[in-house]
């Protein structure tokens, strides 16, 4: 308890610090914000989530991305300025660990809003602390301004967040692997979780995963391929698409496969249009 209350502080004077030369906040240490590898994401951690998407404040996550309108409010005869959202978030990075994706993503999509949603809370903190300095740092070019992150559980709350066909692109990337069979239910992969995944992609939207262990590659194949709403994207349309190289050598994960010279298997799934009711054909 002493050990990270210590590390609280240390954490809180660094980000109080600034950088001597230029006067900017400094970027976050990875080591005090080290958390133990696996969150249960079965447990009741104390999480904010909204009730439903309607209920989702983005406009502090986002404030470049933000207007402001005067709009009615109920039971008062005045007119209220409120701030709205003038895009929503359409990439989203589930597990984003230490956020390598997040960053790398962001500047190639200036304005797309990309999202990283992960359930540990020191390294959510982290993130949110990178992003910070780094939108202070960049005042010419406004880069960062379309990245955040939030802690959830997106195995609980996922459609909490995103309304139906929001997102055209969800990344995967070194999902914890579970390897004993009575852990498969904690993988992020399952029937259950890629109905959610089609609920919240559009039509044409990409699921990207990419793992090192080759049998939860295996799995992920499977329970995507089985699913009647994805179908896996051929090897030359996943090649040429440039986001396959940034998950291979910007995440955490993938550098450090990299660094041990292990493989890496990446597959893409392709949201497809939902069929026509009976009653519509
Ligand atoms: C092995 S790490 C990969 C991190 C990053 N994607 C990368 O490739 O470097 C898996 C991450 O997923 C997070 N995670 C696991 N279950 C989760 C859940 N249900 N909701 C959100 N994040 C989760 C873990 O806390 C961990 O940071």
């Amino acid at each position: 308890m002493a050990g990270e209350s210590n590390k609280r502080q240390k954490r809180e004077d660094h980000r109080n610090a600034v950088d001597k030369k230029t006067g900017d906040p400094q970027l976050p240490r990875k080591k005090l914000y080290r958390q133990r590898a696996h969150a249960n994401p079965f447990s009741d951690h104390v999480l904010n989530y909204p009730t439903s998407p309607a209920d989702m404040d983005w406009t502090s996550l986002y404030p470049a991305f933000t207007f402001e309108r005067l709009e009615p409010q109920p039971y008062a005869k005045e007119l209220t300025a409120v701030k709205r959202m003038s895009k929503n978030v359409e990439i989203a990075d589930i597990g984003c660990g230490f956020g390598g994706l997040l960053f790398a993503l962001a500047p190639r999509f200036p304005d797309t809003l990309v999202l990283g949603l992960e359930i540990r809370t020191s390294v959510t903190e982290f993130v949110q602390e990178k992003i910070r300095a780094l939108r202070h740092q960049d005042t010419v070019e406004g880069l960062y301004q379309n990245v955040a992150c939030i802690r959830a559980n997106t195995m609980k709350f996922l459609p909490n967040f995103f309304v139906k066909a929001q997102l055209s692109k969800i990344f995967l990337c070194f999902p914890d692997p579970h390897f004993k069979a009575r852990k498969h239910k904690a993988r992020i992969v399952s029937i259950t979780l890629n109905s959610e995944y089609a609920y919240v992609l559009k039509p044409g939207g990409i699921v990207y995963t990419i793992t090192d262990v080759e049998d939860l590659h295996k799995w992920m194949v499977e329970h995507f391929e089985a699913h009647p709403s994805f179908e896996r994207v051929g090897e030359e349309e996943q090649e040429a698409d440039p986001c396959v190289d940034v998950m291979r050598t910007e995440t955490e994960e993938g550098k450090k496969v990299e660094r041990n010279e292990g493989v890496k298997f990446v597959a893409l799934f392709k949201r497809l249009e939902d069929p026509p009711w009976p009653c519509e054909s």
